[in-house]
């Protein structure tokens, strides 16, 4: 049954949404273990929406322990079909300033040793990845940051977002050869987060928070968790009415999406050959084609 179809993933410092509305909070289990934390379903203006804090409400797991599939999975099982993620980055561009807000289009991989596939034990596909930001969905986006107007907020429109291990922040070396490979923003948790609802047939789509300059700019001070919560207090307001503008807009007009239909000609494996224990495991995912 569809609970909804629109998630949000909450990054740091967006662990609630104050405007949602007859809440339920639902454990869910799944194959590839337990989410972050309940997700939390409830209505945004009479929209079903589904909420996930990503480190945990308390803020408890590091990027590097995030439980990535179940998060998606659990999406899936409820029926998602777009996610928004909301995310603290660093800017790597003079013209992107904290407090601004990026949809970006791009990623750059630079985490180490996290999965990033539902698949394996008996059945390979490989997803189309060169555009890893569903367009359409990202406009939506873009659209509501736009149409809100908010006072000392610049909208950037595509980027690349590179998504670095962590939990320390980058050495003045990476952060400029970031800048060299002409990325604009750097976080560490979109890209897994990314491939995966591609694998599972969701489109998704960042709104990205700019908290802070990295540790590249000459002019500023270093990034510091401080520096970060601080501007995220300040932004977490808009993040909130720009999720709630852009659900406004998906219910009304939800957009076609190519993730829809991501494993169309991904799946090599002949499906009569995949384990049993397989398909069973991967049947969210997988059903509408066995
Ligand atoms: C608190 S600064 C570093 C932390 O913030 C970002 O998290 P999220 O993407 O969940 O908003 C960044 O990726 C790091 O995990
Ligand atoms: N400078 C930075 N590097 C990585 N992740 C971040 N999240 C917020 N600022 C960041």
């Amino acid at each position: 049954m569809t609970e909804a179809k629109i998630g949000i993933i909450g990054g740091s410092g967006l662990y609630k949404m104050d405007a949602l509305k007859d809440i339920k909070e639902v454990h869910i289990e799944t194959p590839f273990g337990s989410p972050s934390d309940a997700l939390i379903l409830g209505t945004l203006d009479e929209v079903k929406v589904a909420f996930l804090a990503r480190h945990g409400r308390n803020h408890t797991l590091l990027p590097t322990e995030l439980p990535f599939r179940a998060n998606i999975y659990a999406m899936k099982k409820l029926g998602v079909e777009y996610i928004i993620s909301a995310s603290a980055v660093g800017s790597l561009k003079e013209e992107v300033k904290p407090l601004d807000m990026v949809v970006p289009d791009q990623f750059i991989d630079r985490t180490r040793n996290r999965i990033s596939t539902f698949f394996g034990e008996g059945i390979v596909a490989h997803i189309t990845f060169g555009e890893p930001i569903c367009k359409n969905l990202a406009q939506v986006v873009a659209d509501a940051i736009a149409s809100l107007n908010l006072p000392d907020v610049n909208l950037h429109r595509g980027g690349i977002y590179v998504c670095m291990e962590g939990p320390a922040f980058s050495t003045k070396a990476e952060s400029n050869l970031y800048r060299s490979w002409d990325a604009t923003i750097i976080g560490m948790t979109n890209l897994q987060e990314a491939k995966l609802a591609r694998e599972a047939e969701i489109a998704y789509a960042t709104m990205a928070l700019v908290t802070d300059y990295d540790c590249w700019h000459p002019d500023h001070d270093n990034v510091t968790v401080e520096m970060v919560v601080a501007n995220l207090h300040s932004n977490a307001v808009n993040a909130q009415k720009v999720i709630q503008e852009a659900v406004r807009q998906l219910s009304t007009n939800p957009p076609k999406s190519e993730a829809h239909s991501a494993l169309k000609y991904a799946i090599l494996t002949r499906l009569d050959s995949v384990p049993a224990i397989t398909k069973q495991k991967l049947a969210v995912i997988l059903q509408k084609y066995i």
